[in-house]
C-alpha cells in the first residue's frame, strides 16, 4: 500500500524570538499540504526568561541544565507562552493545531538523564520505542496539526526537558512506519554553511563521511552538531528526507524546490 506523506517540521529559538519571521514561517507552514507536525523549540526566549527572574542560564553542549527553578521556567516558556501562541497562530491561519507536551496523551516518553561526570538536572532522554505513532496518527486523522514543545515526562508525574531538534527526529523515526516522512530543520542561516556568515556558501548536499571531516574543519560546530546528529539519526532510521534550511525557504517545499541542505546516507 503506498503510504501517505507527512511532513515533520521544527523551528528553531531564534525564529521564534523574531515575530516577524515566526508569522512568515507559520503561514508557510498552514500552506503545506497534507499531514504535518510542528515541533518548536525556544531555548533562546527561556533563557532571557530566566535570566530576567535571576536565574542564570547554564548550557553543556547544548543542553541546558535544568534544576528545579529552570524547570519551572521552561514549563512555563515553552508549554505555556510559545506553544499556545503558536497554535492561536496557527488557528488564525487555518490549520486546527492542538498543542502537547509529551506528557499530553503519553506522547513521548523519557528518563531523566543519568548522572555522569556532569548533573543536568531535569533533562529527559527519549526512552527507545516509547513514541506510539497510533496515537498521534489518530489525530492527524481526525484533521489536527500536532504541535509539540520541548519536554517530556518520565511516567511518574515528573515533566522533563527534552531538546527539541531530539524531539523532532524521534516523531519523525517513529511515524515514518506509517507514513512517507520528511523531516525539515529551519532556523535563521540557509542550511550548513562552508562559512557561517555567508549565506552563498550554502552546502547542498552533505553525507556522515563529509559531516566528519567538516567538523574536524570546525566549519560546522556549536549547535549545529547536535542538530546533525539527530538529523543523520533519522535519516538512518527509516525517515525518508532529511532538509536543513531557512524558515523562510519553508515554502519551497510546496513547489518541490530545493532549499537548504539535504542529508545523505
Ligand atoms: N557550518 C554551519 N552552518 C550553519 N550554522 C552553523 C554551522 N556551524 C555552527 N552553526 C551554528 O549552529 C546554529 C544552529 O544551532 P542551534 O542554535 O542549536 O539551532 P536552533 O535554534 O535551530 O535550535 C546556528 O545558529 C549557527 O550559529
Ligand atoms: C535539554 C535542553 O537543552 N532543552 C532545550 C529545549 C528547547 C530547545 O531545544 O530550543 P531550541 O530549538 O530553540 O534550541 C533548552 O531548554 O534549551
Amino acid at each position: 500500500m503506498l503510504m501517505q506523506a507527512l511532513h515533520v517540521i521544527k523551528i528553531g529559538g531564534n525564529v521564534i524570538d523574531n515575530s516577524e519571521n515566526l508569522h512568515r514561517f507559520l503561514k508557510d507552514f498552514t500552506a503545506l499540504e497534507g499531514h504535518k507536525i510542528l515541533v518548536h523549540g525556544g531555548g533562546k526566549v527561556a533563557t532571557q526568561i530566566s535570566e530576567s527572574m535571576g536565574i542564570e542560564a547554564k548550557m553543556i553542549d547544548g543542553r541546558r541544565i535544568t534544576d528545579i527553578d529552570t524547570l519551572r521556567v521552561v514549563t512555563m516558556v515553552y508549554a505555556g507562552l510559545i506553544n499556545k501562541n503558536v497554535v492561536a497562530q496557527l488557528q488564525r491561519y487555518g490549520a486546527n493545531a492542538i498543542g502537547l507536551t509529551g506528557a499530553d496523551g503519553n506522547m513521548i516518553h523519557a528518563r531523566k538523564r543519568p548522572v555522569k561526570t556532569i548533573d543536568y538536572g531535569f533533562v529527559g532522554d527519549i526512552v527507545e520505542n516509547s513514541i506510539n505513532p497510533e496515537n498521534i496518527a489518530k489525530l492527524l486523522d481526525a484533521g489536527f496539526t500536532p504541535v509539540f514543545c520541548a519536554l517530556t515526562h518520565d511516567g511518574e508525574g515528573q515533566l522533563l526537558n527534552t531538546n527539541a531538534d531530539t524531539i523532532a527526529s524521534a516523531v519523525a523515526v517513529a511515524l515514518s512506519e506509517h507514513y512517507e516522512t520528511t523531516l525539515v530543520y529551519c532556523f535563521e542561516k540557509k542550511g550548513v554553511l562552508h562559512d557561517i556568515n555567508d549565506d552563498d556558501s550554502l552546502i547542498r548536499e552533505i553525507n556522515p563521511e563529509h559531516y566528519l571531516k567538516l567538523k574536524e574543519e570546525q566549519i560546522i560546530h556549536s549547535g549545529m552538531i547536535p542538530k546533525l546528529d539527530n538529523a543523520f539519526a533519522a535519516i538512518s532510521c527509516g525517515v525518508k528526507a532529511v532538509i536543513i534550511g531557512h524558515s523562510d525557504d519553508l515554502g519551497q517545499l510546496k513547489g518541490n524546490t530545493a532549499f537548504g541542505t539535504r542529508l545523505s546516507n
